[in-house]
């Protein structure tokens, strides 16, 4: 009947036997890892999409690139222009560990994108923040969003996002019409991703991933890219002004934790690597790893290295960092849509060059 017809429509949550109307919205940062993932979960759902970012990695019928800087207010204008949905996903590697850099694109930048969006019009704003925002370093165990901002948080990167994240959510104005919402994601993987897997695989190919970091009982959230870009878009559909979610942020995990050196050991045995075997006691571990960022402070004027092992790497090695999304699944109606087994699995078959022996 067209009753229950009805009703299965409404129960996926979208329907995909009705066509999909076409809609305007652009994704900051499209041509990076999860940006490129969002873009093309956006296609899907009927949407067009305006790329803005300061590199162009890709061409997809239905996109159109705006190459620039986010801090070019001007070249964000050209972007934005008949958009009502903007994704801001653009930020510099963590591993660039750049103060002025971070600072310039996440604060400073991230105030021209808002007001770039209020200029021309745009009614929603959806953030990519970090879980990272309330970790120092020590455990934290199915945080929820009401945790504080961290007061020392671990690197530039985590100090600017925390930042951007504060920016975005007080930017929130309904008499305005300009809604804004922060998911913070945590630990993300999948295909192309070119930071968790190929810093692993660099490691191991080094010989540097025969040790587990303290006990290995650790757990940690790792986020299969797929549920991260469910997460933008659900945040994205539910935006409106009578909505709770207006202003607030929500964490979006694979709801699975794992031990850290599971995980790690999974991905590794799935491209033919040897699982870490033996254990070195963490603060061990850390002290070294803050000797060598000092040695590399020492002797950046004669030569500059990069270690595999910095203080950050081994403080999310070591200590539990799990978040609840019960907020998200209460307010989005999320629910990850790959589960952790899946998610490696495609993980894994995603990197034949990075196989043992490839
Ligand atoms: N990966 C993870 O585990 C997590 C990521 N996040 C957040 O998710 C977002 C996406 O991360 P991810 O996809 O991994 O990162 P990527 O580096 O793959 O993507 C970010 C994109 O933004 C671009 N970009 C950087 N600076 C500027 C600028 N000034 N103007 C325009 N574009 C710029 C980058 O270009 P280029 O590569 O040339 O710098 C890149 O294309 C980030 O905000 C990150 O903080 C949050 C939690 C976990
Ligand atoms: C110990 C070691 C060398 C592990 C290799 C994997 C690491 C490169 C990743 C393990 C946890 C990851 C992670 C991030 C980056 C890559 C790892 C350190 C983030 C810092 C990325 C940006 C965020 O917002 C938080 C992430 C936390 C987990």
């Amino acid at each position: 009947s067209f009753y229950s017809w009805w009703q299965l429509c409404l129960g996926n949550n979208r329907c995909d036997c009705l066509p999909q109307v076409s809609k305007r919205c652009a994704v900051i940062g499209g041509s990076g890892f999860l940006g490129r993932h969002l873009v093309e979960k956006l296609l899907d759902r009927g949407y067009s999409v305006s790329v803005f970012d300061i590199r162009q990695s890709y061409e997809l019928p239905g996109v159109t690139f705006h190459q620039g800087d986010l801090c070019d207010k001007q070249a964000l204008l050209s972007a934005l222009k008949d958009v009502s949905l903007v994704f801001h996903c653009a930020s510099p590697a963590p591993s660039s560990d750049d103060r002025l850099l971070f600072e310039r694109v996440n604060i400073r930048g991230t105030q021209t994108v808002i007001q770039a969006c209020l200029d021309a019009g745009v009614q929603k704003l959806v953030l990519t923040s970090s879980a990272s925002v309330v970790f120092e370093g020590t455990d934290v165990k199915n945080g929820k969003e009401d945790l504080p901002y961290a007061k020392k948080p671990i690197d530039y990167y985590t100090q600017t996002k925390i930042e951007q994240e504060k920016l975005v959510l007080e930017a929130c104005n309904k008499p305005k019409g300009f809604l804004t919402v922060a998911i913070r994601p945590h630990g993300i993987f999948g295909p192309r991703d070119p930071q968790l897997v190929p810093t692993l695989v660099d490691a191991a190919r080094q010989g540097k991933m025969k040790f587990i970091i303290g006990d290995g009982t650790n757990l940690v959230d790792f986020t299969y890219v797929e549920n991260v870009v469910h997460g933008h878009i659900l945040a994205a559909e539910h935006l409106r002004a009578d909505s709770p979610i207006c202003g607030k942020p929500y964490h979006i995990t694979n709801d699975e934790p794992i031990r850290f050196w599971d995980f790690m050991s999974e991905v590794l045995v799935g491209l033919g690597y040897p699982a870490p075997r033996f254990h070195l006691p963490y603060t061990l571990v850390y002290g070294l790893a803050l000797l060598l960022l000092l040695l590399t402070w020492i002797l950046r004027p004669v030569m500059s290295f990069k270690p595999t092992f910095t203080p950050m790497r081994v403080a999310l090695a070591g200590t539990y960092h799990y978040y609840s999304c019960e907020h998200a699944k209460e307010h989005l109606g999320y629910k990850p849509v790959v589960s952790l087994k899946e998610g490696i699995a495609r993980t894994v078959a995603s990197y034949p060059h990075l196989r043992r022996g490839a």
